[in-house]
């Protein structure tokens, strides 16, 4: 078969929209969405987190397409759709611009447009402003960038509510400072690909003692962000103990990693980074379910009724 697009099955096309990743994402958004304190129609809050799920999935397809040349370089990213031959290039721009389209559209239509024009901003803030931008012209590129990931719960919050909120903003801020740590640890054990493929991230840049200070400062002013959302309508005592205890576990990583040195970190043992990065994700995972179950304590507040009026 001479032409690639002609190789492509649906589960290629499914592996551009980063599934994996975009599962905790999503996973933020909806309970975003359902800690909010308004009573939302079940169909509506299903359907808020579909296409919300969608746009991140686009954003991924855009991102994909526009990296296609460094993710060829990278051992990582190599046998992903494009740099695989699989998909053909402009087959995912389109898939990622139609679904795009799609996804802020009905976000819209059936939730509100505060709602959808975050979502709009943040799939440009990851296809255009980090992917297209930073992402090869600064090592702050994921700080930055970081935000794109970080505005999923105020999508979901603007979603119920139509607004923004402390709570809401509490929940970006806590998103942004974990990336750093989350992001970092990986790139620490990940270096040759991004510098194989001449991407400037912090440990290319500034080399990894650097970038072992830079995590442990990160988790250190995340610490507060997380256990301020305790204090908030939507936190409680398991939230809080959650906080206490992923923090404690999270800045004693960090402390760990910055005390190792590079003659400890040799190229086949990397399991202290490994640790921390899988330990971003049980963070960020639990504190958000630790929010979900203060929601339920409380009583979710999905009721049947309140269609929008176009319907
Ligand atoms: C600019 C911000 C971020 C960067 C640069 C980044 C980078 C990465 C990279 C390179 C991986 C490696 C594995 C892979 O490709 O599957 C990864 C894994 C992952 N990231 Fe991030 N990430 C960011 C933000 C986020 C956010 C905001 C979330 C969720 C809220 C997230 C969730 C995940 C998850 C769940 C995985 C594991 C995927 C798996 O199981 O393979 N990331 N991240
Ligand atoms: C609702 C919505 C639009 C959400 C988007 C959320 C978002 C921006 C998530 C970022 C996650 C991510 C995989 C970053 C990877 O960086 P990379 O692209 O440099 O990683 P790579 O090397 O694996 O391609």
């Amino acid at each position: 078969m001479t032409n690639q697009s002609y190789d492509a099955e649906f589960g290629d096309f499914f592996a551009l929209l980063k599934p994996r990743v975009m599962s905790l994402v999503v996973f933020t958004a909806a309970v975003g969405l359902l800690v909010a304190p308004v009573s939302m129609n079940p169909v509506l809050a299903f359907s808020a987190v579909l296409f919300i799920a969608l746009g991140a999935g686009a954003s991924g397809a855009l991102n994909m397409w526009w990296d296609a040349d460094i993710d060829q370089i990278m051992k990582r990213t190599q046998g992903r759709p494009i740099p695989s031959g699989r998909v053909t290039p402009s087959n995912a721009l389109i898939m990622g611009l139609w679904l795009s389209v799609l996804a802020v559209g009905m976000l819209g239509l059936t939730s509100n447009w505060v709602a959808a024009g975050l979502l709009a901003f943040t799939i440009f803030f990851y296809a255009v402003v980090y992917s297209m931008w930073l992402k090869r012209s600064t090592p702050q590129n994921i700080v930055i960038g970081g935000a794109a990931g970080a505005f999923p719960p105020m999508v979901g919050w603007a979603a119920a509510t139509g607004g923004v909120s402390v709570e809401s903003v509490l929940m970006f801020s806590l998103i942004f400072m974990w990336t750093p740590p989350h992001f970092w640890s990986l790139a620490l054990f990940m270096n040759h690909d991004y510098s194989a493929a001449g991407v400037p991230m912090m440990t290319v840049t500034h080399g990894k003692p650097y970038t072992r200070k830079q995590i442990l400062i990160y988790t250190i002013l995340l610490a507060p962000v997380t256990l301020a959302l305790a204090f908030t309508s939507i936190g409680g005592p398991v939230y809080f103990a959650a906080a206490v205890i992923l923090s404690v576990g999270f800045l004693r990583g960090a402390w760990g990693l910055f005390q190792r040195s590079e003659d400890v970190a040799t190229s086949d043992d990397y399991r202290a980074e490994r640790g921390v990065f899988k330990f971003s994700l049980l963070y960020l995972f639990t504190l958000f379910f630790a929010l979900l179950i203060e929601a339920a304590l409380r009583g979710l507040n999905l009721t049947w009724g309140a269609w929008p009026v176009w319907i």
